[in-house]
């Protein structure tokens, strides 16, 4: 397992040590007692997501207020750009984001802790996303910052418009939006 830090420190590019021979490849998409090691945490994953989309789709920017989720993302098939924004009010990185292709064929995944807004777009004709997370599904706390949000600044390696659903498209600004009010230590 290969770590690279990112310009927010708590968060973090995992690449799995893969084995590839004639039959194809394997690799541990996720082992506990390595992730512990390399991230320093120990995680209690409690759902796996899995979302399918097309070139061009955005899903995000997405946090819960409450019972905010850690999540460990990868593309299983095609090519995304995935986006962390750190929401933790008193975080040195309040409001800065890091952005990663993950691929297929890099196999990256990227672990993003408690306290972050999580967004990703296609960049591949199609796109199977998985990811696991630290906390259950509570959709009374979901909540979405504005993926385009100018204070915030993500460079999306977009040509046209993105396809975003509704409740993306009325996401909210950071500046009119609920933040945490931890700084770190991360939650899992
Ligand atoms: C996220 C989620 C959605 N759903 C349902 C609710 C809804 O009817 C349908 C689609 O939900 P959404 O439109 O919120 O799906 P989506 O836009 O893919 O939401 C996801 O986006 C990425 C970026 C994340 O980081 C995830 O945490 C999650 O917020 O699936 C669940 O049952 N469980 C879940 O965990």
């Amino acid at each position: 397992m290969n770590v690279i830090p990112t310009a927010i420190a708590d968060v973090l590019v995992l690449e799995p040590k893969v084995f590839g021979d004639e039959r194809g490849f394997f690799f541990e998409s996720y082992n506990d007692k390595v992730f512990q090691q390399v991230v320093g945490i120990d995680p209690h994953f409690v759902q796996d997501n899995h979302s399918f989309s097309r070139q061009g789709v955005l899903r995000g920017l997405h946090y819960q207020i409450q019972h905010p989720q850690g999540k460990l993302v990868r593309a299983a098939r095609g090519e995304i750009f995935d986006v962390a924004v750190d929401l933790r009010r008193n975080s040195p990185s309040f409001g800065q984001w890091v952005g990663y292709v993950l691929n297929d064929h890099n196999k990256r995944q990227l672990w993003i802790p408690a306290g972050f807004a999580h967004g990703f777009a296609v960049l591949s004709p199609e796109a199977e996303v998985l990811y696991k997370a630290t906390d259950y599904y509570a959709p009374t706390y979901d909540r979405t910052l504005l993926w385009n949000d100018q204070a915030i600044g993500i460079d999306w390696p977009l040509a046209t418009p993105p396809l975003l659903s509704p409740k993306d498209q009325r996401g909210l600004p950071l500046a009119e939006a609920e933040v945490f009010d931890f700084s770190g230590p991360p939650l899992s």
